[in-house]
């Protein structure tokens, strides 16, 4: 069984200021089956719908029809079985790293003493023993987003969802914790449904990636990638200037191309209305 299914999810939003009932279709008719363990990335041009999905996934907004099933149960809300990680660190800044990693454990009633021991457990996992005691403002943006993933892995989350989490950083923070995103994912097997902008990104991180076209957005193509263990960083193989992969790079930049450039023509007719 897929660990989770998009069945015809449309959602569309109200136009604001527009007669009433004017309603606009962010998403039409997403059909995906994701399996347990797997790491899926989903491409688009802006605006397509992508960060809809993962809220819907989420939890935090309902489909407008069809429906979302995660172990064949309908999502109807948030919950403790998803973690999510948006662009935005969204520490609280008056905590430690610490304090911000234990926070989901929080809510999972964990004790006190046990929540200190996982939080530290998961800052080292992501590279940040020696910074529990430090405040948000005294990390730099890669060691915050690290924070923000070590507090949605350490309460155990079945699936992470990634909203474009790395896009706020320099490429070579960006190359790092991608190696470490898919080494953290190789080891706890955790569900992987991360969205991005960045093509290069989504062919090193993805199984599979998922492209979705321009307003509304729909699923275009699924496309597998098959490149193997992305960690080689170690005997010095740059995987990102291999064959295989400019072949997914192009392959991935083809399907994506007519969109964003329907996107911007969409774009310039709506300013000119
Ligand atoms: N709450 C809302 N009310 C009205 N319209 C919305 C709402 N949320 C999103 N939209 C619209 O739905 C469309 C899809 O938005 P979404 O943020 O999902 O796109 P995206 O692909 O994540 O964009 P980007 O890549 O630029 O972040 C956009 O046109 C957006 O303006």
């Amino acid at each position: 069984m897929a660990k989770i299914v998009f069945e015809s999810v449309t959602k569309t939003f109200p136009v604001k200021g527009s007669g009433k009932g004017a309603e606009f279709t962010a998403l039409d008719g997403i059909d995906l089956e994701i399996a347990a363990g797997e790491f899926l990335v989903v491409v688009g041009p802006s605006g397509c719908g992508k960060s809809t999905l993962l809220d819907l996934l989420g939890g935090l907004t309902r489909p407008t029809s069809g429906r979302i099933l995660l172990d064949g149960e309908p999502v109807t809300g948030p919950g403790l079985d998803r973690g999510i990680v948006f662009q935005q660190y969204a520490l609280l800044p008056w905590r430690t790293a610490l304090g911000n990693a234990e926070f989901g454990l929080e809510a999972t009633g964990v004790p006190r003493r046990q929540r200190a021991a996982k939080a530290r457990e998961f800052l080292d996992l992501v590279g940040l023993g020696g910074f529990e005691d430090r405040h948000p403002h005294e990390l730099s943006g890669g060691m915050r987003q690290r924070v923000a993933i070590a507090r949605s892995l350490a309460y155990d989350p079945d699936v992470l969802l990634m909203d474009e989490p790395f896009a706020a950083l320099d490429a070579q923070t960006r190359e790092s914790l991608q190696d470490e995103l898919r080494r953290i994912w190789q080891r706890t097997g955790k569900t992987v449904v991360f969205i991005t902008h960045g093509i290069e990104e989504a062919v090193y991180l993805g199984q599979r990636v998922a492209v979705i076209t321009s307003r509304p957005g729909r699923v275009k193509e699924v496309v597998p990638v098959s490149l193997g263990d992305r960690l080689n960083g170690a005997t010095g193989e740059d995987l990102r200037s291999s064959p295989e992969f400019a072949r997914y790079r192009h392959e991935i930049w083809s399907l994506l191309h007519d969109e964003v450039a329907r996107a911007q023509q969409l774009e310039k007719e709506e300013a000119a209305a």
